[in-house]
């Protein structure tokens, strides 16, 4: 506990994310003062099993009710399982799963009890993460933004670029590495981009039973539906200026303009509609960065990159391209996080969220 308290100490940190796509938990060490990475350790999976899956879903837009407790049960069990196999660790952080969120009006709920795990991991724990910055006037959401400032400065990069995450649902984080903080002016732009995987999973798992479209095999022999895409695209969000952030199903209504389609059209009509909310949010970039690196599950589905590069006006490639690994990116945020909130350093700022002024959002727990 000492070392996390040190000024300045690198520490062992393990980041736990459960995203909205409701895939499983992702977990990974990251070596950090919270400010530089120095260095990236193990990391791990816990899928999800069907009928946890089921208990998630059915939790998903409830603020309060019976659906929450055996969520969070779901939740709390395959954590514990999952990041009680990590040995030598200084510091936990621990998104939990997000179940609702409308920042602007009952505010953005992330099930997950950070005490408890302290308290069976033996370990300090740094969790809801977002409850701050929404209080103060924020989005709560991306938050990962930080820490694509750090993977910025980690690849040396020598101009804006752009990190585009692609999991339930789009979030881009444009990045000017020239300044010297995340927080300063003109450091960094972000926001979602609108849906990304989660209303093809949800297609496919109605239609066909399958958790998603494995390699975008079902889209890659389908017609996009251009009247749908229109539709989709005249939605008042992509007009929007950032910040703006969205809740997983915010977009689910969508299904339904593709519900007279065969099973790839309909699939492909709802890729395209993830790629066309990432050609809308680039339009909002203070400027063009010099290629886009894409992180999660999306960047699996051949079939959604390719949109991407015919819709972009830069190069599209995967986070793997500059050395970082794409499916534990978001676990690797959540431990950096961790370390700036233990350290009382900002998580988020104006152009991220939107909130009022630089804050650290994150709650301490010790075992
Ligand atoms: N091989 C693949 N082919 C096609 N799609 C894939 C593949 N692997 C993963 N995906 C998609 O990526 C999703 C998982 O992505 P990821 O783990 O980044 O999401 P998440 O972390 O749950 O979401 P979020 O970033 O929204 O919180 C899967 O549900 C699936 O839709
Ligand atoms: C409220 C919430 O959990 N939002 C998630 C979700 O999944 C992707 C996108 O929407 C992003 O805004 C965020 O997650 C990432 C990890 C973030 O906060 O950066």
């Amino acid at each position: 506990m000492d070392k996390v308290r040190e000024k300045g100490a690198v520490i062992t940190a393990l980041g736990a994310m459960s995203g909205t796509s409701l895939d499983g938990v992702d977990a990974a060490v990251l070596q950090t003062d919270g400010v530089v990475i120095h260095g990236f350790g193990p990391q791990d999976y816990r899928e999800y099993t069907c009928d946890e899956r089921k208990i998630l879903r059915a939790a998903l837009g409830a603020w309060h009710g019976p659906v929450l407790a055996p969520a969070t049960d779901v939740v709390m069990r395959a954590h514990e399982a999952l990041l009680s196999r990590f040995e030598d660790v200084d510091l936990v952080g621990f998104h939990g799963q997000t179940v609702a969120h409308a920042p602007r009006l009952q505010g953005t709920l992330q099930l997950g009890d950070g005490a408890a795990l302290a308290h069976a991991l033996g370990r300090p724990v740094v969790w809801d993460f977002r409850t701050a910055d929404v209080e103060l006037g924020g989005e709560g959401a991306p938050l990962a933004p930080f820490f694509h400032f750090a993977c910025a400065k980690w690849i040396e990069a020598d101009g804006p670029v752009a990190f585009l995450n692609l999991g339930g649902v789009g979030n881009l984080t444009w990045v000017d590495p020239a300044a010297a903080r995340p927080e300063e002016e003109g450091a960094l732009l972000a926001f979602d981009t609108g849906p990304a995987n989660a209303p093809v999973n949800d297609l496919v798992q109605a239609r066909l039973g399958v958790p998603f479209d494995e390699g975008g095999r079902i889209a890659a022999s389908g017609t996009v539906e251009t009247g749908a895409l229109e539709l989709f695209l005249a939605e008042p969000f992509f007009a929007r200026m950032p910040p703006k952030s969205l809740d997983r199903n915010d977009f689910a209504e969508m299904i339904g303009l593709v519900s007279e389609l065969s099973d790839a059209d309909a699939a492909a009509t709802l890729t395209a509609m993830c790629a066309a909310g990432v050609a809308e949010a680039m339009q909002h970039c203070p400027r063009m960065p010099s290629r886009v690196l894409v992180t999660g599950g999306g960047r699996h589905n051949p079939v959604l990159m390719k949109m991407l590069e015919v819709s972009l006006d830069c190069p599209v490639r995967p986070v793997e391209d500059v050395g970082l690994d794409g499916d534990m990116l978001e676990a690797q945020a959540f431990a950096y996080l961790a370390v700036r909130v233990a350290r009382g350093l900002p998580t988020s700022c104006p152009g991220t969220t939107g909130v009022r002024a630089a804050v650290g959002g994150g709650t301490v727990s010790y075992p």
